[in-house]
């Protein structure tokens, strides 16, 4: 079953740069689709995008078939319930003034008929709900009173990981979730991304830098310059040598 269906979202700043421009693509259910690109290529913009947290000049999202942008607000609040985000800095994406059992089940609180199956038993109480949570990130409920600031970096991005899955959500775009990661915990995190996803389900957006790490993670490549699709292949293939000459170049400027 197809979970997001892009057509030619195109996205151009009042300053005349036109960050995303006419990108159509698919995105199975449980699958991984990567996005690559130097910086400044229109990632992050699409990210947004998908997330409806800015609007596109043309094209259209169709989540589950239903059209994203054309929604209105109360069906969109309602849809977006699937769609999940995991930013590249946790402790920006983390409200600092919350403790961490806040803020994990801020989505819960926001969808309270969104409790997935596998949180149902412990559903009537919020301590052990949030410590279920934080159990499936491998951290422990000795955090769940703790600050933002009291955390460590790879310690936040789980936090993170574990309020985008708390609902269940059918897609989750990551967008360089760990770029601001010391690399020892890297890869890490990327393992729990990747068996979370084989245990739930979900499928993901990848927004990395990382080439490395989103031949790991993905199925399928976009590669993005100036706002453009201008290759995509299977993951397996982006470090094959007859790709296009700007997927050879990301590849040389990151190994
Ligand atoms: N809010 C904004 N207002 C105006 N221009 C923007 C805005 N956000 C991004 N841009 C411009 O849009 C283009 C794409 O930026 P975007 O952040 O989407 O790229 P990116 O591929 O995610 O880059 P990076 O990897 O550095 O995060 C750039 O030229 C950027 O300067």
């Amino acid at each position: 079953m197809m979970v997001l269906n892009v057509k030619h979202l195109t996205k151009t700043y009042p300053s005349g740069v036109t960050a995303v421009d006419d990108i159509s693509f698919q995105l199975e259910a449980g699958h991984c689709l990567g996005i690559v690109g130097e910086s400044g290529s229109g990632k992050s913009t699409l990210a947004r995008l998908l997330l409806a947290l800015e609007r596109p000049d043309r094209g259209e999202v169709f989540l589950e078939g239903v059209p994203l942008y054309t929604m209105r607000r109360e069906a969109l609040r309602l849809k977006r319930q699937h769609i999940q985000a995991v930013f590249q800095d946790p402790h920006a994406s983390l409200n600092p003034s919350l403790t961490v059992m806040t803020s994990v089940l801020e989505p819960l609180d926001n969808f309270p008929h969104a409790v997935p199956s596998f949180l149902k038993p412990v559903s009537h109480d919020r301590r052990k709900l949030a410590a279920a949570l934080l159990h499936m990130v491998g951290l422990g409920e000795d955090i769940l009173d703790r600050y933002p600031h009291q955390l460590s970096g790879g310690q936040k991005q789980r936090v993170a990981i574990a309020r985008g899955i708390s609902i269940n959500p059918k897609i989750v775009v990551c967008d360089e979730p760990t770029a601001s990661l010391d690399v020892s915990v890297q890869a890490q995190v990327l393992n729990l991304l990747k068996s979370l996803q084989e245990e739930l389900g979900m499928a993901y957006v990848f927004i990395s830098h990382d080439l490395a790490a989103v031949r790991f993670m993905c199925d399928r490549v976009i590669v993005m310059k100036a706002g453009r699709i201008v290759d995509q292949c299977a993951a397996g293939a982006l470090f094959k040598s007859e790709r296009h000459p700007y997927t050879r170049q990301l590849l040389a400027a990151s190994s």
